[in-house]
């Protein structure tokens, strides 16, 4: 029987994992989270052929591994899902890592880059830690299957010098890897993907303002398809406030915040340090230090229950708009549209209006009636701008950050993946620029081999190819 790719999702408080088949365009076969990790009881949720299934879980899940753990005895005991009922019918894990440091691309775990990307866990204390202690435990525990870790910062390599310098001792800086590198890159890769083909326009012609906004947030200016600016920076509490992140404030308010900022957190342990002030910005900030909930669902409507939540809504779309006016001038006015994504992006009617309506003067109109409909379940990318195609589009994009993108695997062939170029041919003109991309490392001589997992449906393996 054919193997499958298994995608995962480990964030701060929960763990996503998805069971693709080697199809074109790959198949799902299971999907299956597990969120409220930090926050008991545990709620599943499983998904599979037609069987939908939610439910608040007994066992007491306090860790990434755990949770991961669950899943996927949980996938594997599943008397009907007989394509996935152990690890031999896997072939890949495929991570999804926030920090990847200076990594261009993609990387197979071995012992050389998993202790590459140890060294980095600390610049990304709650999403780093917990998707490295599931590698490892898939090193160690399912040790046939090959690890393939994707990183979010990877799609801000073209940031310019400029921007992503922070101007403090440049020497500190090198050493200690401190400047920008920006986050939600698989993300923003799968957006400006589907967004290119759904305005029909070559991906490397393509400028846009992105915001992947849920409980983290940010933004990312695009400009002839590759990140320009962003607003994460070091880490990703920069930039946007979001469910119990800051975002960014003055770096001197820490210490008159509190004299203990720099001693380390109870939060810490022995293998993960997190400073008090870090934790503070980082877990006990942003919507819920203003008004008890982390659900913007309750912030973001039309009469708030109280002031702060009012005062939530006005800062996060202040901070917005201040993003947008300053990426539309990094972006010359040469823009082809403002996306909105991320569980904030897709679902608020409101927020979309709001910011749009502060933002007249670039010229983006809104019409009320799509933007309150929002996408359907099979409409990736949605049209929400009013007036006949002048100016810049409004389009939510439902993002998709298991379907990650194999493009930037250069240099390996993926055995599973031996087929000829022409294998491609009758693919989407953008598959093919993918693979001709310079992000692949590929050209002459180079071997390269490469899977795109991109838009169209269900998201969806779009084309493989091999070249030498
Ligand atoms: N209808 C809605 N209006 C506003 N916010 C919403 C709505 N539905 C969900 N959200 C918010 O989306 C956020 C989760 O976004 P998501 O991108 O899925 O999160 P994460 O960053 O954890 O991956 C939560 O803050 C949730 O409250
Ligand atoms: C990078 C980041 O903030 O990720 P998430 O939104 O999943 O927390
Ligand atoms: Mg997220």
């Amino acid at each position: 029987m054919p193997k499958s790719i298994l995608a995962v999702n480990a964030g701060s408080s929960s763990v996503k994992i998805t069971f693709y088949t080697f199809d074109n365009p790959p198949r799902t076969i299971v999907d299956a989270a597990i969120s409220g990790i930090t926050a008991p009881p545990s709620t599943l949720k499983y998904q599979a052929g037609g069987r939908k299934h939610k439910e608040e879980l007994k066992e007491k899940l306090s860790t990434a591994q755990d949770a991961f753990k669950y899943l996927l005895q949980r996938c594997f005991s599943d008397p009907e899902l007989s394509e996935v009922a152990s690890a031999d019918d896997v072939e890949y894990i495929c991570h999804r890592v926030v920090h990847g440091g200076d990594y261009r691309d993609a990387v197979e775990i071995n012992d050389e880059t998993l202790g590459h990307l140890k060294g980095l866990e600390d610049l990304a204390p709650l999403h780093n830690f917990s998707a490295l202690e599931i590698v490892r435990l898939c090193k160690s525990e399912l040790p046939k299957v090959r690890s393939i870790t994707f990183f979010d910062s990877s799609f801000h390599q073209t940031i310019p010098e400029a921007v992503r310098t922070y101007p403090i001792n440049q020497e500190i800086a090198k050493a200690n890897g401190l400047r920008k590198y920006g986050f939600h890159g698989i993300s923003y890769s799968f957006i400006l993907r589907s967004v290119a083909q759904f305005l029909n326009k070559p991906v490397e012609k393509t400028n846009l303002i992105v915001m992947h906004i849920g409980s983290g947030a940010s933004i990312c200016a695009i400009k002839d398809g590759k990140s320009v600016d962003t607003s994460m920076g070091l880490t990703p509490l920069a930039g946007l406030p979001g469910a119990t992140r800051s975002g960014s404030i003055d770096p001197s308010l820490v210490f008159h915040y509190t004299n203990e900022a720099g001693k380390l957190s109870p939060a810490s342990t022995s293998e993960m340090h997190i400073s008090t002030a870090e934790d503070i910005l980082n877990k006990q900030s942003g919507w819920k230090a203003l008004t008890g909930t982390t659900d913007f669902a309750q912030i973001a409507v039309p009469n708030p229950p109280s002031e702060a939540h009012k005062l939530a809504f006005d800062i996060f779309v202040d901070r917005i708009q201040g993003y947008i006016g300053s990426y539309y001038v990094k972006l010359n006015g040469e823009l082809d549209g403002v996306v909105f994504a991320g569980g904030i992006g897709e679902k608020s009617a409101l927020l979309r209006r709001t910011l749009v309506d502060k933002c007249q003067c670039l010229g983006l109109a809104i019409d009320d009636v799509a933007n309150d409909k929002g996408p359907g379940d099979e409409e990736t990318v949605k049209d929400i701008s009013k007036g006949s195609g002048k100016g810049p589009r409004v389009l939510i994009c439902q993002t998709n950050e298991q379907v990650v993108g194999f493009d930037s695997f250069g240099g390996k062939a993926l055995p599973r993946f031996p087929k000829s170029y022409d294998y491609m041919q009758d693919t989407e003109e953008w598959a093919i620029d993918a693979i001709e991309g310079d992000r692949l490392g590929g050209g002459g001589g180079i071997e390269v081999s490469t899977v795109v997992l991109g838009p169209g449906g269900s998201a969806d393996l779009q084309a493989s190819g091999f070249r030498q």
